[in-house]
């Protein structure tokens, strides 16, 4: 039994429109052929901030091929994202990016058909399989900080972040049952997450794309050989509650579809997290009072040295959610986030034609003076309810929002939290005397030294 609905692909793939039907949205293309690349490449946030400031809100640009048009603002971010008119695809914004390597991910399909896949997926992501996740990541994490504990001194913090995340998913993605073949299955998910942000779009030999598409080979053998042994065995983690995820007439989803949701969902859940848990600690170093703050409010847990933190204790952690939020506000892990117009349409006065490839950015929304003042600065308490009566609903947006927001949120806010319980029980944080991070913001923000941080064992 299957079900009946339009594939995406199906969805009459919108046509770029001519340049020269852009030509009256006021913009600046840059140079022939690489158009502004470089420059967005080097300084996202400066970019946009400058093309905002000479040519309002919706400007005209052209970044890796194509042309392109910007919507900047709460209000643009609603448009696109609330999308209740079905004017946006997700589908053809980020097909070109992601297409080859994690094709028909969640977010990799349109309207109907993406509705049906977000819910049969959704039972991945409710309490009883999260209390699960929970207990490897609080295995994990603590087994991790231990390490951290036992060698004091200066650590390079993201690439231990990206270690850390990695094993995490092995073990709460996959099952302890992956054992043998982690290290290999790790590292062919890294090259194909490599290869979705790699310059060079094409597989040619020698090349990350090569890397990913044989990533992606490895992959796929592995989730194939997979699925009728978790279909017949069980098993609380996420793979395992997919093989038994069925649609909403009862049929189990088909073989191709777990596999293209698992690599997308190992994607999405990869590199957004390394990223969001590295400006987390950099912050915290860098604050020693608000560190402070939320070891005390984690100590008020009243767990024992090494106690897992139970599901209803995550609800316990306002400050260290605000804290987190914040640090997300200031670098978004996906700074930007890319549609293709499904129809003409208008926005602040300017007709914008069907085909049109939209951004829209949150990196420059959450730097917007006029709602986050002093935005550079790190302020948690940006996020009491209070502060947070009359700010535009879309005016903080690192998981999206609408139809296609994260899926994954839960399980972010769940690590994060895991995370700091153990890590802020354990260990002083601190930056070396006269130290200030360089950080990439694009395709996703990353320190480009791997952030240098101080740990000291606290007792
Ligand atoms: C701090 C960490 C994370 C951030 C900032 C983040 C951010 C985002 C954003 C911005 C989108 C929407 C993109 C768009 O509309 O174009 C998205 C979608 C998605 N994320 Fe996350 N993500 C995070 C963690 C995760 C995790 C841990 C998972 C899985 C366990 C996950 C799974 C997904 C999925 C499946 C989608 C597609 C949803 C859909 O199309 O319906 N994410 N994420």
């Amino acid at each position: 039994m299957s079900i009946q609905v339009a594939d995406s692909s199906l969805v009459a793939t919108p046509i770029a429109p001519p340049r020269s039907a852009l030509a009256h949205i006021p913009g600046d293309e840059g140079w022939p052929i690489i158009g502004r690349t470089l420059e967005v490449l080097a300084d996202p946030k400066g970019q946009v901030q400058m093309m905002g400031r000479t040519y309002g809100p919706v400007y005209r640009s052209r970044v890796l091929g194509e042309t392109s048009i910007t919507l900047l603002g709460p209000e643009a971010n609603e448009l696109v994202l609330f999308d209740n008119t079905k004017l946006f695809s997700s589908t053809h914004g980020w097909g070109s990016i992601l297409g080859l390597l994690f094709p028909r991910g969640l977010m990799m399909l349109d309207f109907e058909e993406h509705r049906l896949h977000r819910r049969a997926l959704s039972v991945a992501f409710k309490a009883g399989p999260m209390q699960s996740y929970l207990a490897e990541l609080n295995s994990g994490i603590a087994r991790r900080v231990a390490q951290w504990r036992a060698q004091p001194g200066e650590m390079l913090c993201y690439p231990e972040m990206k270690r850390l995340t990695l094993d995490l998913a092995a073990t709460s993605f996959l099952g302890t049952a992956i054992g043998a073949e982690t290290a290999e299955i790790n590292a062919a998910f890294v090259d194909m997450v490599a290869a979705s942000v790699a310059p060079i779009r094409k597989p040619w030999p020698g090349t990350a794309m090569a890397r990913g598409v044989k990533g992606r080979k490895r992959i796929v053998a592995y989730f194939s050989e997979q699925i009728p042994i978790r279909r017949a065995k069980g098993g609380d983690d996420l793979f395992s509650q997919l093989c038994r995820a069925t649609h909403e007439d009862g049929a189990l989803l088909s073989t191709q579809d777990i596999i293209d949701h698992m690599s997308f969902l190992m994607m999405a859940a990869h590199d957004t997290l390394t990223s969001s848990l590295t400006s987390f600690v950099a912050a915290l170093a860098a604050d020693p009072e608000w560190q402070q703050r939320l070891r005390a409010e984690i100590a008020a847990l009243g767990l024992k040295p090494g106690e897992p933190i139970s599901f209803e204790q995550l609800d316990a952690l306002p400050l260290t959610e605000m804290a987190f939020k914040e640090a997300m506000r200031l670098r978004p892990p996906v700074p930007s986030l890319p549609r293709r117009a499904t129809r003409e349409f208008s926005f602040r006065g300017f007709a914008i034609p069907a085909g049109t490839m939209i951004a829209i950015n949150p990196l420059h929304t959450h730097h917007m003076p006029e709602i986050w003042p002093e935005p550079d600065r790190f302020d948690p308490l940006r996020f009491t309810d209070e502060a947070q009566r009359g700010r535009h609903r879309f005016a903080w947006i690192p998981y999206g929002g609408g139809a296609h927001m994260c899926l994954g949120l839960n399980f972010a806010y769940m690590q994060a939290k895991c995370f700091a319980v153990h890590l802020l029980q354990n260990l002083n944080l601190g930056l070396p005397a006269n130290y200030q991070s360089s950080w990439q913001m694009w395709p996703i923000p990353k320190p480009k030294d791997g952030l240098r941080v101080n740990v000291t064992p606290l007792h």
